[in-house]
């Protein structure tokens, strides 16, 4: 199951949980495997249809978004999500093949994580200052944009600070990831949360086209590229359960799994009910039931 090619062509990048192949003419051929990660392992049991889900996600939100990219001169890299190989139906996206730009565009709306840590130490996150008082789980005032480097394969992405940005792609560009990558994170924000989810950070990739115009790439605004939050249980103070992911967390906790051996296989009512929340949260935000 896992590590093999599943597709008769070039790999370019692997992930924990996605591959890239070149499809020739310009094109990737970008596969999201069912793989599931949690506390940075890729676990052994794989989630029937995840690959399904988040690949049908993805291609729901870069409609949902072309209004956005468009506003600012953007597009997206997506080519085909049907004329892809059998193997993978439905479960892979033919893109465009650009110049990525080295960062990742990380949005924040709520503190969580690795913001919470920086925010106790500084009281800002990043170059953003933010009022006292806030909590793991506080939404923030204003979403801000806390950009990373790409990390190698199996590494943390390192933070790095907006000036850090304008080092890496010049001003101009840095201005329009940030704002780019905010106004789309708003919009995310809003459609999640007519659906009871909220969107608590999400991470856009970007390339730039042969014109020079930015293309937002890679997944956008799924569950491995961002936190779902159910809004009915949301309660700042405390780590948030996650939409997707909170069954596996809770099991693999109480398992005794000492998170440095290899994982543990996943039991089957696991499983099951964590492909549930993937279906649930591609049904809440689309509408539209998952086939
Ligand atoms: N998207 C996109 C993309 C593009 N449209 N053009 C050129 N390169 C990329 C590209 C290459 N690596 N990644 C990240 C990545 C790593 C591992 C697995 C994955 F599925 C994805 C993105």
């Amino acid at each position: 199951m896992s590590g093999d090619p599943v597709v008769d062509l070039p790999l370019v990048a692997r992930g924990k949980v996605r591959e890239v192949y070149d499809a020739g003419d310009g094109r990737l051929l970008l596969v999201a495997s069912d793989r599931i990660s949690a506390y940075d392992a890729v676990l052994p049991t794989p989630i029937p249809d995840k690959g399904r889900v988040l690949t049908a996600l993805s291609v729901w939100w870069f409609d949902q978004l072309t209004p956005v990219l468009s506003a600012f001169g953007a597009t997206h890299h997506l080519v085909s999500a049907t004329d892809v190989p059998a193997e993978v139906a439905g479960r892979a996206m033919l893109v465009r093949r650009l110049e990525m730009l080295p960062v990742e565009c990380v949005a924040r709306g709520y503190l969580s994580g690795s913001g919470t840590k920086e925010y106790e130490r500084t009281g800002s996150i990043r170059d953003v200052p933010l009022p006292p008082g806030l909590v793991e789980g506080s939404r923030l005032p204003s979403p801000v944009f806390t950009p990373s480097t790409k990390a190698e394969v199996g590494e943390h992405d390192e933070a790095i600070d907006f000036a850090r940005v304008v080092d890496l792609v010049g001003a101009a560009r840095a201005e329009e990831l940030r704002e780019l990558t905010l106004a789309l994170y708003r919009r995310g924000a809003e459609v999640a949360a007519g659906a009871g989810i909220l969107l608590a950070d999400t991470k856009f990739e970007f390339g730039v086209s042969s014109d020079g115009g930015l293309v937002l790439g890679d997944e956008v605004l799924t569950p491995d590229s961002s936190r779902f939050w159910p809004a009915s249980s949301w309660a700042p103070g405390a780590p948030q359960p996650s939409f997707d992911k909170q069954y596996v967390r809770d099991w693999l906790t109480s398992s005794g799994w000492d998170r440095v051996s290899p994982p543990p296989e996943l039991p089957a009512d696991v499983v099951a009910a964590t492909r549930e929340r993937y279906v649930a949260a591609y049904e809440q935000l689309t509408g539209t039931p998952f086939r």
